[in-house]
C-alpha cells in the first residue's frame, strides 16, 4: 500500500444546496473531489434552518467518504451567519467557505471568530472572491494567510458580474484580470485556487473551453454545479499522460550519475533546468494522488 500523498485534488468542486436531500445522499456516490454543501445563495430564507440541520447530520455522520467536505456558510452579517459557523464548527467538515468577503480584516475576524467558536486550527478557511473590493483588495486578502486559517479562494463570477454590470461571454473577456489576480495572489501565499461555476450545465463543450482556460491560467480545478459537470472537469484538470511520461523522464534524468550537480541538461531534447524537475515532481505527485483517490482518474 502507498503512503498517502500530501497532494489532494481538488479538479471538481461540486457544490449543492444543503435543503436538497437527494443531492446530498447523491453526493456519497459521486467522482467529485470536493464536496461544497451550499446554506447561502441555493438556499431560500425560509429552508435554511432545515438546511443547516441536514448539513450537519450528513457532515457529522461523514456520509461522504474520503471526499473533501467543505461548507459554505452565510455572511456573519447576515440573519443566518453566526449559526452556520456555530453549527460547522460542531460538525467539523474539511473547510469552511465564506461568501462575500470584502477586505483582509474581514478575514482576521473570520478566523478569531472560528476559534472562539473552538474549531481546530487545521479547520481550512476558504473565501468566495466574489465583490469587487475582494478583487481589488486580493493580494492584503492572501497575505494573511500565514497569520490565519485561510487556505484557498473560490471565485464567484455570478456575484462579480452582478456587481460590476460585467457580460459574461464563453472568453471572459470581461474577467480576464479577475481570473489572473486571483491565481498570482493565491501562489504568492500558498493558497488554492479554484475557478467559478459554469451556469449552462448541458453544455459540455463550453465547460470544457472554460475549464481548459482555468488550467492554463493555473487554476487548481473548477466550481462545479451539476454531477454532469464533473467527468470533464476531472478530466481537463488531470495532468495529461504525455506530459506524465515527459515528467518521469525529467525526474530519471536528473537521478543520472552523469547528470549530477548540473543546473540544465537535455530532456526529450528541451532545454531542462532544476525549476523543470520541480515542475516535475509536482505533476508526478498530483497524478499519483488522483490515482490514490476513491475519485480516480
Ligand atoms: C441546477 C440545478 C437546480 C438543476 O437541478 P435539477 O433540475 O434537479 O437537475 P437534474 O434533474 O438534471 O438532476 C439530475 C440528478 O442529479 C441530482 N443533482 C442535481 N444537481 C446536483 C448537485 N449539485 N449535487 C448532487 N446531486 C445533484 C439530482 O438530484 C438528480 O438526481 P436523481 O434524482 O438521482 O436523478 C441543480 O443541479 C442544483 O441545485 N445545483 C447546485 C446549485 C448550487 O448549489 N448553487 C450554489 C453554488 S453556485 C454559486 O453560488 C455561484 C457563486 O457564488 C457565484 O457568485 O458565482
Ligand atoms: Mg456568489
Amino acid at each position: 500500500m502507498p503512503a498517502p500523498s500530501p497532494y489532494r485534488p481538488r479538479r471538481s468542486c461540486l457544490f449543492m444546496p444543503g435543503a436538497n436531500a437527494r443531492a446530498l445522499e447523491k453526493a456519497q456516490s459521486l467522482p467529485a473531489d470536493t464536496l461544497i454543501l451550499d446554506l447561502e445563495d441555493a438556499v431560500a430564507p425560509d429552508a435554511k434552518a432545515g438546511a443547516r440541520a441536514a448539513v450537519l447530520a450528513a457532515v457529522s455522520e461523514r456520509r461522504f467518504g474520503s471526499r473533501e467536505v467543505l461548507i459554505r456558510v452565510n455572511s456573519l452579517d447576515s440573519p443566518w451567519g453566526r449559526d452556520d459557523l456555530a453549527m460547522a464548527v460542531s460538525a467539523a467538515p474539511d473547510g469552511i467557505v465564506v461568501p462575500k468577503v470584502t477586505c483582509a480584516e474581514q478575514v482576521e475576524k473570520l478566523d478569531n471568530a472560528l476559534s472562539k467558536a473552538g474549531a481546530a486550527t487545521d479547520l481550512a478557511l476558504w473565501l468566495m472572491v466574489e465583490m469587487p473590493r475582494a478583487v481589488l483588495d486580493i493580494r492584503d486578502i492572501a497575505a494573511v494567510a500565514g497569520s490565519t486559517r485561510l487556505r484557498g479562494f473560490i471565485l464567484g463570477l455570478n456575484d462579480l458580474a452582478l456587481e460590476t454590470h460585467a457580460v459574461a461571454t464563453a472568453d471572459r473577456v470581461a474577467f480576464q484580470y479577475v481570473l489572473s489576480a486571483v491565481v498570482l495572489a493565491a501562489r504568492a501565499h500558498g493558497l488554492l485556487a479554484i475557478d467559478s461555476v459554469y451556469n449552462d450545465f448541458r453544455d459540455e463543450a463550453g465547460l470544457a473551453q472554460q475549464c481548459e482556460q482555468a488550467r492554463v491560467l493555473g487554476f487548481d480545478g473548477k466550481s462545479l454545479i451539476h454531477p454532469a459537470q464533473l467527468e470533464v472537469a476531472n478530466r481537463v484538470f488531470s495532468p495529461h499522460p504525455e506530459a506524465v511520461s515527459h515528467a518521469r523522464a525529467v525526474i530519471q534524468a536528473f537521478s543520472l550519475p552523469e547528470n549530477s550537480g548540473k543546473g540544465v541538461i537535455q530532456v526529450n531534447g528541451k532545454m531542462t533546468e532544476l525549476l523543470h524537475l520541480q515542475e516535475a515532481q509536482r505533476l508526478v505527485a498530483i497524478s499519483e494522488a488522483i490515482a490514490q483517490s476513491t475519485t480516480g482518474g
